[in-house]
């Protein structure tokens, strides 16, 4: 070698005249340079290695700072050229990157560089025969191609959109020696019929085969490939491997890398369904419907209960996980790269934020060390639920009762089971809400598309309610609500988007307050009323009651009701009766009749309101009395600008129910105090005519007596 160059050394650093050797470690996206690295740095060869590091991506490579000298620091330097791909773009910053660590020359003598996968290690080997002062440094001890046993015939026969020579073709027509690993993963044939095919583009190389690159370090360490050479014959070496300084190197545009980041904990079982639906059923699609293709993937991740941080590697579609280094106190955020084709950020960061472990209300696991939290909507303030054994209360298996609801209680409440997020509600407060009666078949409301928010308006409709009536055509209710939903799915609402989209991809309702300020006071959404939707129904009263069972609150039967009813545990309650009521209403007041006060009942059932005998009719009655009556959606009988005509006995039905008989006495200002006069005076009569008759029937006894 030449080593007559001097450095301009001061006296704190000891001068070394030596060249320091270096070897370039390429191959294609996984193929395992990392597992040779690592294995250099662990093996006995009495050298100091600096290492440096060219990744690929958009992000830094702390997944590569990870998985490379775990073990300790038998390497000195580490760096990294985030220049996307050092042996295309920036051969500048590359040879500075090298000066930068000669500068700390003395710590190592050794230089192991890898390649990113997508490198051609040509124009960082004519580094070394074009940059002189460099050479006067450092020498290029070979190029070392790792090939993947598994998938290098597929690389080798790729083809690029422009038709030139793809990477894996390049770093094996340019290495020194070829390491065929992976051997474990193809049989004897697979991979005579590879070393033959490798043969044909390179056949001077030495040629090794490995399992997880295990290697005899003296086959790629000092095997000065180019020693005795001058420097203008290593540039013929490397024109005869087929190597142009003019042939450019240009990176597959349509292989491109996202870098994924979400924060929590993921679920084990969750990112393997994920990883199988990406990797094996290629049934994760870009928003174009677009298989998203992986070549590589790395990442970073956090499981509940584990300590140490665990590493996820894919190449094609094998994948794989081992733990790394120990989390400490800060953040568990995971971290994924992905290479390849037709990748879409949105849609990969969505599918991992699905897999986290929180999870929505309908998944709620219960613990005893769970601890509600709530973020306020109106300040953001954020604090544990105190219950005050009222009106909020805990319940033993952690379940949260808010009763008499209240406009301040309305936000975000989370349940943290151990620090793991074991669910998340989002609580709105409606106080009024307009509804409007449809007849089905009748026009409704139409689906508003919004698309530069990548939004739809439309109304969901809940099942249907039971009819009201039987034997006869009665009618049946389904309650619509109004919300708001992604019209492309994998894209984000604009222009804010809200993590509750991604929790509830049927969309978030209207009036939550979920839904941003600027969105939810849009007009469209802002006016857009709820629906009730009503339509006629006939069927048949049941000729014998079907049996009823009654169950406690944890479902255990008590008591069977049939014919004759048998009881298993405590007594049944007899049903309530049909409540009756008199009610003397003054002319032109605003009557309401409420059939019942149970509210989740007046919301589910459909009740019938009769006047006499006559139905009042949900759908015509409005209209016909210019709507001066009508039923609301709480089952409510509304009668407006009350007249002397509406006096009347109204009966509310559920079914075959009779649950209230409401007699309606309309009185004008003059009659009610006739009213009070009657039923007073009628009080004074019955007094004055009691005393009367008795006094007579006194008289008459005494009279009796005296004959
Ligand atoms: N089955 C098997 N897997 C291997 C072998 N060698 C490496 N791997 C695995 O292959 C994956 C990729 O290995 P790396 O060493 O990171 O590959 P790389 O070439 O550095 O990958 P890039 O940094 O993406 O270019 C990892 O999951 C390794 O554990 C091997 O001989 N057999």
């Amino acid at each position: 070698m030449n080593d007559d160059s001097e450095d301009e050394i001061p006296d704190l650093i000891p001068a070394d005249t030596k060249k320091v050797p270096i070897t370039i470690i390429t191959g294609f996206l996984g193929a395992g340079k990392t597992t040779l690295l690592n294995y250099i740095l662990r093996e006995q060869h009495g050298k100091k290695i600096a290492v440096i590091l060219n990744e690929f991506g958009e992000g830094d490579s702390i997944e590569k700072s990870m998985s490379v000298g775990q073990e300790g620091s038998l390497f000195e330097e580490w760096l990294e050229l985030r220049n996307g791909c050092l042996c295309c773009s920036v051969k500048d910053s590359g040879v500075k990157a090298l000066e930068n660590l000669m500068s700390k020359r003395g710590k190592f003598d050794y230089i192991l560089l890898e390649t990113t996968g997508l490198a051609d290690p040509g124009p960082i080997a004519s580094m070394f025969w074009l940059d002189e002062e460099l050479c006067s440094d450092i020498f290029l001890d070979g190029i070392v191609a790792m090939v993947d046993a598994k998938y290098c015939e597929k690389q080798l026969k790729e083809m690029k959109s422009d038709g030139s020579v793809n990477e894996t073709q390049r770093q094996v027509a340019l290495a020194d020696v070829i390491i065929v690993n992976k051997t474990d993963l193809v049989t004897a044939q697979e991979m005579d019929r590879l070393c033959q095919e490798i043969r044909s583009i390179n056949s001077f190389a030495r040629l090794h085969r490995t399992s997880y690159a295990m290697v005899d370090l003296n086959i790629i360490l000092d095997i000065n490939a180019y020693s005795g050479k001058e420097e203008s014959s290593m540039e013929d070496i490397f024109t005869q491997r087929g190597f142009s300084e003019t042939d450019v190197h240009v990176i597959e545009k349509s292989v491109t890398t996202v870098t994924v980041e979400v924060t929590g904990n993921l679920s084990r079982d969750k990112l393997d369904n994920f990883l199988q639906r990406l990797l094996w059923e290629k049934s994760v699609c870009n928003p174009d419907g677009v298989p998203v293709d992986i070549l590589r993937l790395k990442g970073v991740i956090s499981v509940p209960g584990e300590t140490q941080r665990l590493i996820v590697q894919a190449v094609y579609e094998l994948y794989d996980l081992h733990p790394t280094t120990a989390w400490q106190d800060e953040p568990r955020v995971n971290r994924f790269v992905f290479i390849g084709r037709n990748l879409n950020h949105i849609v990969l960061q969505q599918s991992l934020e699905s897999c986290m472990t929180t999870m929505r209300p309908d998944q709620h696991k219960r613990s005893q060390l769970a601890v509600w939290q709530h973020v306020r909507r109106s300040d953001s303030s954020f604090g544990p639920v105190i219950p005050d054994g009222e009106r909020v209360t805990i319940t033993s298996m952690s379940s949260l009762i808010i009763k008499e609801t209240r406009v301040e209680d309305a936000g975000q409440y989370t349940c943290l089971d151990r620090s793991e997020f074991a669910a998340v509600y989002q609580v709105d407060i409606l106080m009024k809400e307009r509804r409007k009666m449809v007849r089905l078949g009748s026009r409704r409301q139409g689906d508003i598309y919004l698309p530069s928010h990548n939004l739809v308006v439309l109304t969901t409709w809940a099942a249907w309610g039971e009819c009201d009536t039987c034997d006869d055509v009665g009618y049946r209710r389904r309650r619509g609500t109004c919300v708001v939903k992604k019209l492309y799915a994998h894209q984000p609402v604009k222009p804010n988007d809200f993590p509750l989209m991604t929790l509830f991809p049927e969309g978030v309702p209207c009036r939550s307050t979920a839904v941003p300020v600027q969105l939810r006071f849009m007009r469209v959404i802002r006016h857009r009323l709820e629906e009730t939707l009503v339509d006629k129904c006939n069927v048949t009263c049941p000729t014998q009651p079907p049996p009823v069972i009654i169950k406690d609150s944890e479902g255990n039967p008590i008591e069977l009701l049939e014919g004759e009813y048998q009881s298993f545990g405590e007594k049944v309650s007899i049903p309530k009766t049909t409540k009756r009521k008199v009610l003397y209403e003054p002319e032109g007041t605003h009557l309401v009749l409420t059939c019942t006060s149970d509210r989740e009942f007046a919301k589910e059932k459909g009740v019938r309101w009769m006047r006499g005998k006559t139905r009042v009719d949900p759908l015509t009655t409005r209209r016909r009395t210019r709507g001066r009556v009508w039923v609301d959606s709480a089952n409510r009988l509304h009668i407006k600008q009350l007249m002397l005509s509406d006096t009347a006995v109204y009966n509310c039905w559920e079914r075959m129910q009779h649950l209230v008989a409401i007699k309606v006495l309309v009185v004008d200002s003059m009659n009610r105090y006739l009213r009070d006069y009657i039923t007073y005076g009628g009080l004074g009569f019955t007094v004055v005519g009691c005393l009367v008759s008795c006094c007579c029937v006194l008289q008459s006894k005494s009279k009796k007596t005296a004959k």
